[in-house]
C-alpha cells in the first residue's frame, strides 16, 4: 500500500501581533478566511490523503465550520499555548498512524502555499526524514546581542524558513518525545525541534515561494489582499511561481 501523506494545518494561535480582535486565521482576505485558504491548498493537492486542523481551543466551532466543505479533513482539534504544544496535539491525533507516514506541518497563517511547494516537500521526503522550505534572505542578517553586532553570517548561506515542513512521522515523533521531556523547550518551528533533539537527522531544504507569506502584522494583510486578488483572477495555480531553486 502506498505511504499516506497527512497535512496538519496549525491554527492554534491567537494572532496577537496582528491584533484583529480574533485569531488572524479567521480574518478574511479576498472574501475567504485565511484558514479556509490554507486548508483548501492541501485538500486539493493530489498527494495529500488527510488534513488535520489544530485550532485555538476557544474557536473550535468556527474552525469546524471553515473546514466543513473540505472532504479530506479528518479532525479539527484544540491546540496548546505554544506552536510546539499545538504540533504535539496533532501528533496525538496521529497516534494510530505508522512511522513511515509523511506528515506536513503548515502554518494556517500562510494562506497562499502553492501546489508546487507542497510537491517539492513531498518528493524530498522520499530521500530525507525531514524537509524544510526556504527562500533566500534579501536583507543582510546579523546576530545582535545587547544592541551590538556579534556576528554577520555570509548572506548566501542564509535562508528564511516557510512552511510546510515535512517529516516521516516516526522521526518527528521521536524528536517531540525528547522535546516534551525538556523543561527548557523553546522552538519557533518543527524543524527546530528535530534539529535540536535529533541533531544527526539531516534536514533537506527545498525552494519556497515569496507568495507563501505568513500573515503576522497589519501590513501583511494589505499584501495578502493583493495576492488574493491576483491569485483569484488568474486561478490559484498561478501562485506557484518558484522564486529561486535552493536545491
Ligand atoms: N499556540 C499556537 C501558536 C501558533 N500556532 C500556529 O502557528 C502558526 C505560526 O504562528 P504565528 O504566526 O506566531 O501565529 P500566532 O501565534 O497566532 O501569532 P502571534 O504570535 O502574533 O500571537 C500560526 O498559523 C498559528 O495559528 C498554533 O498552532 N498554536
Ligand atoms: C514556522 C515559521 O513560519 C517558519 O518561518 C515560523 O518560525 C513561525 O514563527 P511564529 O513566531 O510562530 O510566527
Amino acid at each position: 500500500m502506498a505511504t499516506r501523506t497527512v497535512a496538519v494545518v496549525l491554527a492554534g494561535g491567537i494572532g496577537a501581533r496582528l491584533g484583529a480582535g480574533r485569531p488572524k486565521q479567521l480574518v478574511e482576505v479576498g472574501g475567504r478566511t485565511i484558514l479556509a485558504r490554507a486548508v483548501a491548498a492541501f485538500d486539493a493537492h493530489p498527494a495529500v490523503d488527510e488534513v488535520v486542523v489544530v485550532m485555538a481551543a476557544a474557536h473550535l466551532r468556527e474552525a469546524a465550520a471553515a473546514a466543513a466543505p473540505f472532504r479530506r479533513v479528518s479532525a479539527v482539534v484544540a491546540g496548546g499555548d505554544t506552536r510546539t504544544a499545538s504540533t504535539a496535539a496533532a501528533l496525538r491525533v496521529l497516534e494510530g498512524h505508522a512511522d513511515e507516514v509523511r506528515v506536513l506541518f503548515h502554518d494556517a497563517a500562510r494562506p497562499f502555499v502553492g501546489a508546487a511547494v507542497i510537491d517539492r516537500v513531498v518528493d524530498a521526503l522520499d530521500g530525507h526524514e525531514a524537509v524544510a522550505v526556504g527562500v533566500p534572505a534579501s536583507d543582510t542578517i546579523v546576530v545582535v546581542e545587547d544592541g551590538l553586532v556579534v556576528s554577520m553570517p555570509p548572506r548566501e548561506t542564509m535562508s528564511r524558513f516557510q512552511t510546510p515542513q515535512g517529516f516521516r512521522l516516526g522521526t518527528v515523533r521521536r524528536a517531540y518525545a525528547l522535546a516534551l521531556a525538556d523543561p527548557d523547550l523553546r522552538a519557533t518551528d518543527d524543524c527546530g525541534v528535530v534539529h535540536r533533539y535529533l541533531p544527526d537527522v539531516p534536514i533537506r531544504v527545498v525552494a519556497g515561494d515569496e507568495r507563501n507569506l505568513k500573515v503576522t502584522r497589519p501590513l501583511d494583510v494589505v499584501v495578502a489582499e493583493h495576492l488574493a486578488a491576483a491569485g483569484d483572477a488568474a486561478g490559484d495555480a498561478a501562485a506557484d511561481t518558484v522564486t529561486e531553486d535552493l536545491t
